[in-house]
């Protein structure tokens, strides 16, 4: 934290209005930027016929097919968006209780991986490591009995990431809160031969109910029985996120992540004052409703977006996984 030994010299002596008169003062003096460099643009895929549509709780986000991924990824990198996060709405018939199909080297998100490497290769493509888009009973874990089960399901996952890891991602997202997965997941890839492919660690992910949404954007919703709390974290805790940092950290995370984000502020800067490492946060999909449905309304305009995202980058964040991504990429550019 920086301490200030002395606040101002006497007023009149100080007048800190004098760096706040023009913009070119302000500019001058501004602490933190936001740069479109700073951005992940999560985008969801789908082979579904007729899933390809707008997604009613997110107003401005539209599911893609592989097709449009790619598009997608030649828009990001137009924009200068450094990297496309995948997520997919799975075939129906296609989520089961064994969530097969998280490890088909032929599924929905290794094929779109590998169109988009190879149409737009320098784009950083990441990818989500958890069960629920693949599994009968919406959870992130294999379960028996009502019970998520953590050893088997860090197995299963290892198997996720070393499909996606194959298929060329650049960045692999475990965003399950299982236990022990990043070390089995670093030690997996480090023997297969992808000891170059980075881990942003989904540490501190708390059991909130910000993602509803992105429930409805992935066909999870109508399916989740119970809740996420034995896994996903308690929203009243500070501590035990830096324990789960420190623990990802030391089992071979690259990069990690608060998540949610605008509400979670405070985890963000203790994260990053704590360990110093390259910390994201992921503005969900409800926050993401909140500002666009006030913004649709009228009741807020569209500036809210840039100070939302600007906060996290004053939180110590040096990157936003966001769905309003490409707007804010095209305002950055006209004001440059
Ligand atoms: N692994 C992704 C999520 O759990 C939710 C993200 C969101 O609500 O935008």
């Amino acid at each position: 934290m920086t301490r200030i030994p002395r606040a101002y010299a006497p007023f009149p002596l100080s007048r800190p209005r004098r760096t706040r008169r023009t913009a070119a003062l302000r500019d001058l003096i501004a602490e933190t930027r936001l740069g479109v460099n700073d951005l992940i643009w999560p985008i969801f895929v789908t082979d579904v016929p007729g899933a390809d549509a707008p997604v009613a709780s997110m107003p401005g986000v539209t599911r893609v097919t592989i097709d449009g991924a790619v598009r997608a990824a030649a828009e990001a990198a137009e924009l200068g968006i450094p990297a496309l996060c995948l997520f997919p709405y799975t075939d129906p018939a296609l989520r089961t209780e064994g969530c097969e199909e998280a490890w088909n080297p032929d599924n929905l998100i290794n094929r779109t991986i590998r169109a988009i490497k190879a149409e737009v290769p320098d784009i950083a493509v990441m990818t989500d490591i958890a069960l629920d888009p693949y599994n009968a009973n919406g959870h992130d874990g294999l379960v028996r009995d009502g019970v998520i089960l953590n050893d088997e399901t860090v197995e299963a996952l290892v198997r996720m990431a070393l499909a996606q890891a194959e298929s060329g991602a650049d960045i692999l997202g475990p965003s399950d809160m299982m236990d022990g997965r990043i070390g089995a997941i670093r030690r997996a890839l480090e023997s297969a031969g992808h000891q170059d492919v980075a881990i942003l660690s989904y540490a501190a992910k708390y059991a909130s109910a910000f993602y509803g949404p992105f429930r409805d954007a992935v066909g999870a919703s109508g399916r989740l029985v119970g809740d996420k709390k034995t896994y996903q974290m308690d929203p009243a805790n500070r501590d035990e996120a830096l324990r789960l940092v420190a623990r990802d950290i030391d089992e071979g995370a690259d990069m990690v992540m608060v998540k949610p984000g605008m509400p979670y502020l405070d985890i963000c800067r203790a994260v990053k004052e704590a360990f110093g490492v390259p910390t994201f946060a992921y503005q969900v999909s409800g926050e993401y409703a909140m500002i666009s449905g006030a913004i649709a309304n009228g009741w807020l305009r569209d500036e809210v977006i840039l100070e939302s995202l600007l906060a996290f980058r004053r939180a110590g964040c040096d990157g936003i996984l966001t769905y309003f991504a490409p707007r804010v990429a095209r305002i950055l550019a006209e004001r440059a």
